[in-house]
């Protein structure tokens, strides 16, 4: 290792690996690379045994990332240890003791659509309407209590107010049994099982502390209680636990994260070395300047001195735009400007606070032939087609898996119709039976017609099971593919997305064959393990020179020499649903400093006067987060006043820097309207509690406004009745 690219205090850190360790510092300031010399310093230097490491990432790409540098610096025969994120890690632990609790080695996990298709059975045995509790909010809190490892037996239902949660704590205990007859898993299980395995099985926890005696994580402060737990439980008998964090970058508080472990590790871990890091090597100063300017205005954070020896660089690019569509067109023509005067693509990013808003962007990058990757969006192991194929595979595997089967049973169309599904789902459940058993015993429960039908879907499922067994998953995949019907079906509707569909189960085929190949013992329940625990950024490819679009959630840990980021409107960004809630738009603020961090040299940012959004136009206005940032850092464009939506082409730079909206002192609020209530105040009503504008009409006594409340959604007023008190 060579030292001299680490400052004292990292190297301190990296020296420091007996007994608790807590690196807290802010963005680019090297905590990933003091972690990452850490693991290394251990094997080479100290002799300690890889097997004896784990580090935990908050995303594969980044647990790649940590493994390749690794193993690049041990040279030839070098052993990785563990690196990995918590729910691969989990999954793997789970695949090895999981039969002690009913379920069998051959679980399956569910992803949302899976999960939502499972709820929402629960819920009627729970009696629990789906109009007044929409199944994704119940799905939501049944999450948080997983993310809180609180367990169905923990859960005090008298200790809960009417609402939302207590709904979802009835439906909870459904769920989970329901989950287990499928002998199937959620994302969240993955964590809460694995600490109830550790909890209850004394023996198997004490093997695991004594093989991993060094634990390092990253990004810490975004783990939530269950994955605190977990690491308490790994360390209980050496305590040589490395974390490494920023307290003002933890971003996924609805996720379920606990900003709290960070402030708890030193009370948890007694004797706990904390260290800080200051200097920042990623951005200029400017960057630096801005983003600190933004989430320092957060009460509740610990103050830091970050500052860099890099230049102070180019001024912040502000440009406000007429419309999303003269925002992306302003976006993408410096985009091409900074690839033209020597830029990589690879080097650029686009970051937005929604998916959505990457639609006219895109549109915008094809005109102008750029290169582009979406990160995040639809996941290709969530598009329809392969999720069918997919839901093949794994009954194959697990026939218990009823949520899939029914999903297949008449897909593609095989004349099974939902009302003979019914009937032998309503006899499964009067039976005990799981819906398989329940479709081999058709004959006794629907006509003749269907019954036949069903003995023959039934038939090929068999066939296939044997095929599992005999074969390998290319040869398995083949048969699916041709013996269900799935490929003539498509091929028979000969359009433009059944084309697309094909293409894609193509790419499912070459997927399985390179698995296969790569990882000869690779079975089919391990790659569809890996098809499961994909995330939204293991599908950037840094090495393909494009440009990476994503949303600010998902940039975490990564860099660019530029980054432009769009849509900073009150009510995007900061989003409407935080404006009513203090911490969440907190929250916010860090996940603006996350973005602002992001960049080394350059930083666009922009927004739209008015855009569209399902449909219907709204006027917005600037976000707070840019009046919070100094204006001797920034400069500002913007679009013609007379251009509209509908125009064409115009200059997008026409009138530059110093129009009126430049005469608000940095931090201050936006200006209200003379009209009051533009989009992006924030109100008060006496029933509905605070919410903020996000479209109005009319004017003086008609003026109708449609306002998001956190608690009761949105609601259109007439202001003249509606009691409203802006805030
Ligand atoms: N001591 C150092 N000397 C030179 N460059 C460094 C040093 N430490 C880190 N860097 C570089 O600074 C950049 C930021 O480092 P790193 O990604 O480890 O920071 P981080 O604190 O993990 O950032 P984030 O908070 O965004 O996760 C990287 O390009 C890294 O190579
Ligand atoms: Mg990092």
């Amino acid at each position: 290792m060579d030292t001299n690219e680490l400052n004292p205090q990292q190297l301190q850190a990296v020296r420091h690996t007996e007994g608790p360790l807590m690196l807290v510092a802010g963005a680019g300031s090297g905590k990933t690379r003091a972690i990452t010399f850490r693991i290394l310093h251990m094997i080479r230097d100290k002799g300690i045994a890889p097997e004896n490491i784990l580090a935990i990432t908050f995303t594969n790409k980044a647990a790649g990332e940590m493994r390749e540098r690794v193993l690049g610096q041990m040279g030839e025969g070098g052993r990785a240890p563990w690196i990995s994120t918590f729910h691969s890690l989990c999954l793997r632990l789970l695949r090895q003791h999981m039969e002690f609790s009913g379920y069998t080695k051959d679980f399956v996990i569910y992803d949302a659509q899976d999960q939502l298709s499972l709820v929402k059975k629960c819920m009627k045995a729970a009696q629990v309407n789906e109009e007044a509790f929409p199944p994704k909010t119940i799905l939501n809190h049944i999450s948080g209590f997983k993310n809180d490892y609180q367990l169905p037996e923990h859960i005090k239902l008298d200790a809960l107010p009417y609402g939302h949660k207590l709904k979802a704590a009835h439906v909870y205990p459904h769920y989970q049994n329901a989950l287990k007859e499928n002998n199937a898993l959620d994302f969240d299980d993955l964590l809460m099982m694995t600490v109830k395995l550790f909890k209850t099985n004394k023996e198997l926890c004490d093997h695991y502390n004594d093989r991993f005696r060094y634990i390092l994580v990253d990004e810490f402060q975004d783990t939530n209680l269950t994955q605190y737990h977990l690491i308490q439980l790994l360390s209980r008998a050496h305590h040589n636990v490395c974390v490494v964090g920023d307290d003002d970058q933890s971003i996924y508080r609805w996720r379920g994260a606990n900003l709290e472990n960070l402030l708890h590790f030193e009370k948890d871990f007694p004797g706990t070395t904390v260290i800080k890091l200051e200097e920042n090597y990623r951005s200029t100063q400017t960057i630096l300047n801005a983003a600190g300017a933004v989430v320092r205005q957060n009460a509740a954070r610990r103050e830091k001195n970050l500052w860099t020896r890099n230049e102070s660089g180019e001024p912040i690019l502000y440009y406000r735009a007429e419309d999303e569509i003269d925002e992306a067109r302003a976006v993408c023509e410096r985009i091409h400007q900074w690839v033209q005067d020597g830029a990589s693509l690879n080097d650029i990013a686009i970051l937005y606070r929604t998916n959505a808003q990457s639609r006219v962007l895109e549109d915008q990058l094809r005109h102008l032939g750029v290169t582009y990757q979406v990160i995040g969006g639809l996941k290709f192991y969530e598009r329809k087609e392969i999720k069918d194929i997919l839901s093949y595979l794994r009954v194959i595997l697990n026939p218990n898996d009823s949520v899939s089967l029914k999903r297949i049973v008449n897909t593609p169309v095989r004349g099974i119709g939902k009302t003979s599904v019914d009937k032998i789902e309503a006899f499964c459940g009067e039976h005990h039976l799981n819906l398989l058993e329940g479709l081999r015993r058709a004959a006794e429960i629907v006509g003749a017609g269907p019954a036949k039908k069903i003995a023959q879907f039934v038939a090929m499922m068999d066939r296939f099971h044997q095929v599992a067994e005999d074969s390998s998953a290319v040869d398995l995949l083949k048969e699916v593919f041709e013996k269900t019907g799935y490929l003539t079906a498509l091929q028979k509707e000969n359009t433009q997305e059944a084309k697309s569909r094909l293409e894609n189960l193509n790419e499912l085929y070459s997927a399985v064959e390179q698995f296969v190949d790569i990882d000869r013992k690779g079975s089919l329940r391990e790659f569809l393990d890996t098809t499961t625990l994909v995330a939204d950024l293991d599908n950037l490819d840094d090495s393909r020179g494009v440009l990476a679009l994503m949303t600010l959630h998902t940039c975490k840990g990564l860099e660019f020499d530029s980054v432009c980021i769009i849509g900073f409107e009150n009510g995007l960004l900061p989003h409407a649903s935080s404006l009513s809630s203090n911490d969440e738009y907190e929250e916010e603020r860090r996940l603006c400093y996350v973005g602002f961090t992001r960049a080394r040299k350059r930083l666009m940012v922009s927004n739209a006067r008015r855009r569209r959004i399902y449909g219907s136009t709204f006027t917005y206005q600037p976000s707070d987060f840019i009046n919070a940032i100094p204006r001797e850092v920034m400069t500002m464009e913007s679009s013609a006043p007379s251009m509209t939506a509908s125009s064409s082409y115009s200059p997008s730079y026409a009138s530059k820097s110093g129009g009126d909206e430049w005469s608000l002192p940095a931090g201050a609020p936006p200006p209200a309207t003379d009209t009051g209530f533009a989009v992006g105040t924030k109100v008060l009503h006496p029933k509905f509690g605070s919410g903020v504008v996000v479209n109005r009409e009319g004017s003086d006594g008609d003026m109708k406004v449609v306002v998001f409340f956190k608690g009761a959604g949105k609601k259109k007023l007439a202001v003249a009745h509606a009691n409203l008190i802006v805030v």
